[in-house]
């Protein structure tokens, strides 16, 4: 049978523990504060950060949101985050993505401070993680190291293909599988959209870990018998639902359960643990900056 995995069930079990976490904080006079920057009109983004600052509310996280018009001069949102990089009461910063095309991301990203980047995409970070000694693990990528570990799949030895390339899900991930240690030790291979053959490819893993941002690419004559298939993607398409949408995976979830030993869903798999990682980011933050022993989960 297809194991379904239930990524809301796993991060619930990391919220529960990280609640432990802040009371630590604020019984040592500490009040973990997390700002979320949004300069966007776009519907989903507006979403993604409003679940943010609901679980920053459930884990007794100050979430103190920001808004800054899609419109305005780029040194707006630079300013905004100087005044918060100064503000030592601000632990953790999140800029959500995607910025205005007039904004350059690059430059955004290094102006945070790194103490302060719950995202995890801080140059420094990024070098960080790559020489095997991250601070702040990127979210999406750290979330499904948490659900293979939950679902004690193990990575050592095994073929890895991560299907995506990109800054935030992509190439993080192919890090850490590839890391020596807990988590890691997989024989990593990394598709794109150039690569030639890619069903060949993805028919090697053991884990696939699809990351690409096209809806239903990935289907069951793509995968290996007996894999262990993550589905990063969600993309929203127009659909006669009550919201006027509804949210499809990189995978075509019934051919490829087909095939595989167990799965995530979307909605309901890797994007809960996403947020549940980032307020571990959050708690980390907090730790390092007020000098405070914090146990995480
Ligand atoms: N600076 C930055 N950091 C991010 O971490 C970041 C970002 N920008 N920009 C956009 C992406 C996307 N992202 C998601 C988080 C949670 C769900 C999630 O919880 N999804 C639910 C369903 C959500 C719904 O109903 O729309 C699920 O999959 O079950 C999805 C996507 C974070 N992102």
């Amino acid at each position: 049978m297809t194991r379904i995995i239930d990524g809301n069930e796993i991060a619930d079990g990391i919220r529960a523990e990280l609640r432990a976490s802040v009371e630590t904080l604020r019984d040592a006079g500490v009040q973990p504060r997390l700002a979320t920057v949004l300069m966007s009109d776009d519907g989903a983004s507006e979403t993604y950060v409003s679940m943010k600052q609901a679980a920053c509310d459930e884990l007794g996280i100050d979430g103190r949101h920001h808004e800054i018009d899609p419109d305005a001069p780029a040194d707006e949102l630079f300013e905004r985050i100087d005044a918060l990089n100064a503000d030592p009461a601000v632990h953790g910063i999140l800029v959500q993505l995607p910025l205005p095309d007039h904004v350059e991301k690059r430059r955004v990203l290094g102006r945070i401070d790194p103490t302060k980047d719950v995202d995890g995409f801080h140059p420094e970070n990024v070098g960080r993680l790559v020489a095997g000694d991250a601070r702040f693990k990127p979210c999406t990528p750290h979330g499904v190291q948490r659900i293979l570990a939950a679902e004690g799949i193990e990575t050592e030895g095994k073929d890895a293909v991560v299907v995506g390339r990109s800054d935030i899900v992509g190439k993080p991930m192919a890090n850490l599988l590839v890391q020596y240690g807990d988590g890691g030790n997989a024989t990593t291979t990394v598709c794109h959209s150039r690569t030639d053959d890619l069903k060949a490819k993805t028919r090697r893993a053991d884990i696939l870990v699809a990351a690409a941002g096209v809806p239903e690419m990935i289907d069951g004559d793509m995968i290996r018998e007996g894999a262990t298939v993550i589905d990063v993607g969600i993309t929203r398409v127009d659909a006669d639902t009550e919201k006027g949408y509804e949210l499809v995976g990189d995978v075509d979830f019934e051919s490829a359960k087909e095939k595989a030993d167990a799965i995530t869903p979307v909605p309901g798999g890797v994007g809960p643990l996403t947020i549940a990682m980032l307020m571990y980011n959050s708690v980390k933050a907090t730790g390092i900056q007020s000098d405070v022993a914090v146990e995480l989960p």
